[in-house]
């Protein structure tokens, strides 16, 4: 250090000394009372204070005043008629005497200097000054000093300054981020959370102390689509939310329940993080689903809706019949499933039908499934549904037939005709009343009643290894057989009147009388397609028939048994039919119409319907 031998120099370099030393360690309030303590050490002037200006810019607040070798406390005044007033408006200022004169405020001051303090851009934001109650001659060590003082104080007000600039911004951010109504989180490219708001932490079910590490990938279900959704939303960071961000789907971390949300980010500028936001879309994709399900499950209601059926519509009394809907009757009211068997046509779709109708589910949809009309890749998907692949919302994903019968029925048509790994799937459905859609994870459970039916020989496809013994057994649990139309020719008249009475009533015709040779070749006919195979020569007879005769062309209707017609039944009319059979039904009851053993029940009529039949057909009581 070079000698220091001028007085000047010496005490030049002791005030800097005491700047340095008296505020170096400090900053803020501290740093303001070292400093003007420190002044009036440097410059042997008994008074110095840092001011800035208060809210209003007429006003001005010490941060620091010591007077008489003791700080004030802070204090506020008005600027206007003080020596301040110019040293805030820009000017440096010295009035080496006679301040009390010229500002009557200021009693007892006799000098004063006061310098503004500026930040960088020139603007002023206070001031610092000393004053005197004797005279202070422009010495120039003192005015030398006094800027060195001045510099530091106004370096620390801008330092300040921005210090509670930044304070405020970073309080306003931290509102927005942590309050926010979307949820806002900062991830690694590794998905790792930075930071997390309070939505995020809301919507992906995280306590506020594991947002820092943890995984947004873990919350990625092990699905394909899911996994592929998410990797589309990492090709998408950078596109902003002007686009229609990526739907994820998502497990809550606390209950693993799925979620959805819309999302999008933003890389930060350095590329170590990015900026994601998100809006969970749960509801909405939930809704859509529902929505979904309800317009597909509309499309079987309405088929239901237009073949609407009841016990009234399965006509026939052979005992055969009776004893099947005696058997249905019992097992309606039960949830038990039941396994319907027969040749084709011979009404098995119209009986579970009737069981459906006559359960407590009846208010519930009867959903039915044709094994045989879908392709065996189908079966499965078209019975648990399956999540659907290329989607823009999770929205596409199908429900399966076990699902839209959610409560109610499900009619498994042709069920002997699933191919082998279908049946497994179905045996797990009945076993454990649950299962799972196609490309699905999570089993869905289900409460609905199976009514399968086939044409087909299940025991036999048991014993050539193409149906499951295990499903026979499930599904057997109620068996009912339904025989076939050459069992029981006596209901062949009594359907051949159903009929035409149907579709004549459709066409606008009046036929009331089948031929005796038409009738005989009905009755003796071997109906491989029963019932169905009957309703379409009726129809087709009746679109043919002018007068009021039922004509059935010979050529249509070969007979193949050449049995005879039972008796009473040739050459009469339709009515007479129906008359002699009513007639018969009450002979054996008794002439008893109501009640379990009554002829109304026998003949699967409502009494009153019987009694206003009876009425037209001019049956009587004989006495
Ligand atoms: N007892 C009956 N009374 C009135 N109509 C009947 C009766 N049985 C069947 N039908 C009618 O015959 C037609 C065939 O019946 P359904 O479709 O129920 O037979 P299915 O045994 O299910 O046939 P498939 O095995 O070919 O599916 C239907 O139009 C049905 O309304």
């Amino acid at each position: 250090m070079p000698e220091l031998n001028q007085p000047a120099d010496r005490e030049e370099v002791a005030a800097l000394r005491a700047i340095v030393e008296g505020t170096a360690r400090h900053t803020g309030e501290e740093f303001f009372r070292s400093l003007v303590r420190n002044l009036s050490a440097a410059t042997g002037v008994p008074n110095a204070f840092v001011a800035e200006f208060a809210e209003q810019r007429t006003r001005i607040r010490s941060l620091a005043f010591w007077q008489d070798g003791a700080f004030l406390p802070p204090d506020e005044w008005e600027l206007a008629g003080t020596p301040c007033e110019d040293v805030l408006a820009g000017s440096f200022c010295h009035h080496p005497t006679g301040v009390s004169e010229k500002f009557p405020k200021d009693a007892g001051v006799e000098s004063y200097l006061g310098v503004p303090l500026r930040d960088a851009s020139g603007a002023v934001l206070g001031h610092l000054a000393v004053f005197d109650a004797r005279p202070m001659p422009p010495e120039p060590r003192l005015l030398y000093t006094f800027q060195i003082f001045a510099a530091r104080a106004a370096a620390e007000l801008d330092r300040l300054r921005m210090d509670r600039m930044l304070r405020d911004s970073e309080e306003r951010f931290r509102d927005l981020f942590e309050e926010a109504p979307v949820a806002y989180v900062h991830e690694d490219m590794e998905s790792r959370f930075i930071r997390a708001n309070r939505t995020a932490l809301r919507v992906l079910g995280l306590k506020p102390e594991e947002a820092v590490g943890t995984v947004g990938m873990s919350l990625v279900p092990d699905t394909p689509d899911a996994q592929r959704l998410v990797k589309e939303a990492f090709a998408s960071i950078g596109r902003g939310t002007d686009t229609g961000g990526v739907v994820l789907e998502l497990r809550r971390k606390d209950d693993g329940r799925p979620i959805w949300i819309q999302w999008w980010s933003r890389p930060d500028r350095g590329g170590q993080f990015t900026r994601t936001v998100f809006i969970d879309v749960t509801e909405r994709v939930l809704m859509e689903r529902e929505q979904a399900r309800l317009q597909q499950q509309n499309v079987y209601l309405q088929e239901e809706l237009k073949a609407a059926h009841n016990f009234d519509e399965i006509v026939g009394q052979s005992p055969a019949l009776v004893s099947v809907l005696q058997r249905v009757s019992k097992v309606a009211g039960t949830d038990s499933t039941v396994l319907i068997t027969g040749e084709t046509g011979t009404g098995k779709e119209l009986v579970a039908r009737a069981v459906h109708s006559a359960s407590p589910r009846k208010a519930k949809p009867l959903i039915k499934l044709n094994c045989a009309a879908l392709p065996t890749h189908l079966v499965e998907s078209e019975l648990f549904g399956h999540e659907k692949g290329a989607f823009t919302g999770a929205v596409a994903r199908k429900p399966g037939r076990f699902e839209l019968a959610d409560g109610g029925t499900l009619f498994l048509d042709e069920v002997g005709e699933l191919s082998l790994e279908a049946q497994a799937k179905l045996l797990r459905v009945l076993q454990e009343r649950e299962f799972e859609r196609v490309g699905g994870t999570a089993p869905v459970k289900v409460d609905v009643r199976v009514i399968a039916a086939t044409n087909r020989d299940l025991a036999q496809l048991v014993k050539e290894g193409a149906f499951r013994a295990d499903l026979l057994y499930r599904l057997n649990v109620f068996p009912v057989r339904l025989p076939a139309l050459r069992e029981r020719p006596g209901d062949i008249p009594l359907l051949v009147r159903f009929f035409v009475t149907k579709f004549a009533g459709r066409l606008g015709k009046r036929i009331e009388r089948v031929s005796g040779d038409t009738l005989d070749a009905l009755v003796g006919y071997d109906w491989p397609g029963n019932i169905r195979e009957l309703e379409n020569v009726i129809e087709r007879a009746a679109i043919l028939s002018d007068g009021p005769e039922l004509v059935i062309d010979p050529d249509v209707l070969p007979v193949t048994r050449g049995g005879a017609a039972p008796a009473g039944a040739g050459g009469q009319s339709l009515v007479a039919v129906e008359a002699d059979h009513i007639r018969s039904v009450l002979a054996q009851t008794g002439w008893v119409i109501e009640g379990p053993n009554g002829a109304a029940t026998v003949l699967g009529l409502h009494p009153n319907t019987l009694r206003s039949r009876m009425k037209k057909l001019g049956i009587l009581r004989p006495s």
